[in-house]
């Protein structure tokens, strides 16, 4: 608690409290999706580590689901290599699938190294490791969708979770190894397909049935019309926010992915910010629910 002056003994007490808060989760598996924004910078990454780390200590299984799509953006545009968004999917060609590839292979290497440089033993996966998930292509978006171009829009190389295998996570739980998943898969036939990172932690979260699906990204939560944190939100909340224009860009994925989720088995989703320090934990370990809840 740097800056703050705790006495030895508020000390000890704080870590008392989380014992209910571990015996809750005691062997659940939580998967935390790390946004592309909510990456910030070297300080904020160790203290992503040190959470996750403690979390394996405390007797969870932690699963990391990496994006990084701005660091996909940054190198595309050095590349001189145009890139756009529907509904907050990135149209990918061939060209941008390598990229797409590359970069979220380095990111997932740095989080890999800041969690072991925190004790703890990550590996570094995507979904095609251990045929871990394959994915279909994407649908072409529908024209309402893009109005006025007339057409459908076809996203390329972007793909959704259409199987998940999860023996190389099932090993990983029985044992202290912290998988770190990059959100790149293989379709049936060996095609390389682009899933959007909030997508792909739904498919694992549900394969994994949950306990809790975090996602961490730049934002407190879903804010409303008038940017005030909505606390708590129901699936049809949700539709409905998404519907009227309320929830729009990157954030829509994120809902969706929470409605299935919530469908699919997982007990509870939260969107949080990422850049607040050692947000993880305290919303794992403490009384303290931050961000935006949906339930059911
Ligand atoms: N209603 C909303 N509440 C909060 N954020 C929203 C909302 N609608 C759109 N957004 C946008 O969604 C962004 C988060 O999604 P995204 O950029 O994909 O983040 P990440 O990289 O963490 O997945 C926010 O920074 C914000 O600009
Ligand atoms: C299809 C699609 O949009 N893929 C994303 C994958 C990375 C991602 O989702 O990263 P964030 O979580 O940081 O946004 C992309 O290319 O940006």
């Amino acid at each position: 608690m740097a800056g703050i002056d705790v006495s030895p003994l508020d000390r000890a007490r704080i870590l008392a409290e989380a014992l209910p808060h571990m015996q809750r989760y005691d062997d659940a598996t939580v998967v935390v999706k790390y946004g592309g924004h909510a990456m910030g910078e070297e300080g904020a990454a160790r203290d992503f580590a040190r959470d996750i780390v403690m979390l394996k200590l405390a007797g969870l299984h932690p699963i990391v689901v990496h994006g990084g799509g701005p660091q996909i953006g940054s190198m595309l545009k050095r590349l001189n290599i145009e890139s756009h968004f529907h509904e907050g999917l990135r149209v990918t060609n061939q060209e941008t699938m390598e990229v797409v590839e590359m970069v979220l292979g380095l990111v997932n290497k740095s989080i890999v190294a800041a969690i072991n440089a925190a004790g703890g033993r990550a590996i570094g996966l995507s979904g095609k490791d251990g045929n871990m998930v394959t994915a279909r292509k994407h649908a072409p978006l529908n024209k309402t969708s893009s109005p006025g171009t007339g057409e459908d829009v076809d996203l390329g190389f972007v793909g959704e979770p259409e199987t998940v295998d999860p023996t190389v996570l099932n090993l990983a739980s029985g044992s202290d190894i912290i998988p770190v998943i990059a959100p790149v898969a293989t379709s049936r036939w060996g095609e390389t397909f682009n899933v959007n990172a909030d997508t792909f932690a739904g498919a694992i979260a549900g394969a994994m049935r949950a306990r809790r699906l975090l996602f961490l990204t730049d934002v407190s939560g879903v804010l409303d019309k008038d940017r005030n944190l909505i606390r708590k939100m129901t699936i049809n909340e949700s539709r409905m926010r998404i519907a009227d224009g309320t929830i729009t860009g990157g954030m829509i994925p994120k809902v969706e992915t929470c409605m299935d989720a919530l469908e699919r088995g997982v007990d509870g989703v939260v969107i949080l910010d990422g850049k607040v320090p050692h947000i993880v934990l305290l919303e794992l370990l403490t009384d303290h629910g931050a961000g935006t809840l949906v339930t059911r």
